[in-house]
């Protein structure tokens, strides 16, 4: 997994690095622009290939002018601008600026005509990880000048003007894509910065995880390749208990639906048995959404045991009695998913949140979770607030949203990369909830199911959503669960 490095640690890394690859910082520049422009090229497909290239003073200025010359090796028509006088920009810079080849239109942005032909793609170099204040004066110019053309924008590591790891603090480049070195920095995956980061792609610049994690401040990044050591294999012999008996509790009269799409889930991630207990007097008015999910009556007397795994909440009203909810932890005990009106009914009768079993996983959207541990001026203080949720009740936050975020009780905290904006439909959040229950029933830790439940729900949303886009439904998700191990060799 990767760490994300705090921004004020980044400069430290380089020379960490290359002192430990024995390169210089103008070859590990030399590298980040090479990757970029390797990414870049084969995304432009029709376009002509201009590109206005602003730098600031410091390196992500110098990767922008290394870029300007890179580009313009490819025969490209390269316009670079630069903001401040070339002597007192960063060592890199200059060297790179001397290096550049005849042809490239170089200016100054004071003396710049402020022409920029509608096709062209801008790239802002004006600032990396290294902003420190809110921008003003020029710099600002530069920004609200950018901010109105209509070219397709894209920023070198991070928005110009976006600290690398707090909420925005002023006016900031809005790029259509963020090109960002070795990991995400920790602000890109907060939604309030969507419209300013756009999509952002992490590009491999030849940094190890393991050297990375010498500088690890609990932030990680979770990518495909970490979560395919985490999966139990099953042989010849298993059989269906060997996956595990699940059960849901949830679906009040009206949302039949809620506890039918975890229940399928969960029987799609390999679930040998599953049950409903749907929140109604007579269950036998509960039709199943397939013949393979069976049904079950539960009373508040009646042991849990027999289960291996529990998930309790969707769809299930907040009419619940407290006795009775507080009865499903004593009955049960061990680990469970809560989710949906679990969770409003936990914000209800706060006073519960101790009785929940250890390690349970509980997976508020951002509303939920409001009520649950009140506002936040910003996604970093969420991010506190999940963490903090996590260790005090040793629980498991999954925070839902673009980039989930996985709190674990010993204060890691690990932010999905799998998925896209079109699970944003209604039950999406069920699935989850049922895949989550079905892997802790197969017997994985609570901190695996976590990974590979979230890390599978956003790859089966990514996969039905090739052929789906905006019409992808909760039930489409579902139904490309089984591709999802497929996809990753998974047997
Ligand atoms: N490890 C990696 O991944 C690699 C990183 N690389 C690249 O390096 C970038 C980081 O470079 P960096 O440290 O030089 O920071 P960057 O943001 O370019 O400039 C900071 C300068 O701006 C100034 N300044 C700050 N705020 C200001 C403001 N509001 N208004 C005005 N000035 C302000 C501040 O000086 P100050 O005025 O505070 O003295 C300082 O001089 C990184 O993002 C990536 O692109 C790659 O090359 C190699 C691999
Ligand atoms: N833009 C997005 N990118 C990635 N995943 C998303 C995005 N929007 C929603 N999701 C995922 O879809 C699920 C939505 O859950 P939730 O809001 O509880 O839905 P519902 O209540 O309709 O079941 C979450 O797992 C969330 O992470
Ligand atoms: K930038």
């Amino acid at each position: 997994m990767f760490p994300i490095i705090q921004g004020n640690q980044i400069q430290k890394i380089d020379v960490a690095y290359c002192s430990a690859e024995g390169i210089s910082s103008l070859e590990l520049m030399e590298r980040a622009a090479k990757s970029f422009v390797d990414w870049l090229i084969p995304q432009m497909q029709n376009s002509k290939g201009r590109f206005y290239v602003f730098s600031g003073p410091g390196n992500n200025g110098g990767d922008g002018v290394a870029i300007a010359r890179l580009l313009k090796y490819l025969n490209h028509s390269v316009h670079l601008i630069y903001i401040k006088d070339v002597d007192q920009c960063s060592n890199d810079f200059q060297r790179n600026f001397e290096r550049l080849p005849e042809g490239v239109e170089i200016c100054r942005f004071d003396l710049w005509n402020g022409k920029i032909e509608p096709d062209s793609i801008i790239i802002d170099a004006i600032f990396g990880v290294g902003i420190n204040r809110p921008l003003e004066g020029t710099y600002l110019r530069v920004i609200q000048t950018l901010n109105k053309q209509v070219g397709l924008k894209i920023s070198i590591d991070i928005p110009s003007g976006l600290p690398a790891d707090q909420a925005s603090f002023g006016e900031v480049f809005k790029a259509d894509h963020t090109a960002t070195f070795q990991f995400p920095k920790l602000s890109l995956l907060f939604p309030e910065h969507a419209l300013v980061t756009g999509e952002h792609h992490v590009l491999d610049i030849g940094m190890s995880d393991s050297f990375l994690n010498k500088f690890e401040n609990g932030n990680f990044y979770l990518k495909q390749n970490d979560i395919l050591g985490l999966h139990r294999t099953f042989h010849r012999f298993s059989h269906k208990g060997n996956f595990g008996k699940v059960l849901f509790l949830g679906s009040e009269q009206g949302k039949f639906g809620a506890i039918n799409l975890s229940g399928y889930a969960s029987l799609r991630t390999g679930s040998g048995l599953v049950h409903l207990a749907p929140q109604i007097e007579n269950t036998f008015a509960f039709n199943t959404l397939v013949p393979e999910l069976m049904l079950y009556q539960d009373s508040s007397k009646s042991s849990l045991y027999q289960f291996d795994a529990i998930g309790i909440g969707p769809g299930w009203g907040m009419g619940v009695e407290k006795d009775y909810f507080k009865s499903i932890f004593v009955r049960f005990k061990r680990p469970m998913v809560i989710d949906a009106d679990g969770l409003n009914l936990l914000a209800k009768y706060p006073e519960l949140k101790k009785e929940i079993p250890e390690n349970s996983i509980l997976t508020p959207h951002l509303k939920e979770f409001e009520r649950l541990v009140g506002e936040s001026a910003n996604h970093l203080e969420r991010i506190e607030k999940a963490s903090s949720l996590a260790k005090e009740f040793k629980v498991i936050v999954i925070l839902k949203g673009a980039h989930s975020l996985i709190a674990l009780p010993d204060g890691r905290r690990i932010f999905n990369s799998s998925g896209n904006q079109y699970m944003a439909t209604a039950g999406s959040g069920d699935v989850l909830t049922g895949m989550l229950t079905s892997f802790l029933g197969q017997g994985y830790l609570p901190e695996h199911a976590a990974i590979c439940g979230v890390f599978h729900h956003g790859l089966a949303g990514e996969i039905a959503s090739k052929s789906k886009r905006r019409g992808m439904t909760a039930s489409d998700i579902i139904e490309a669960i089984p591709d999802t191990f497929i996809k990753l060799n998974l047997l």
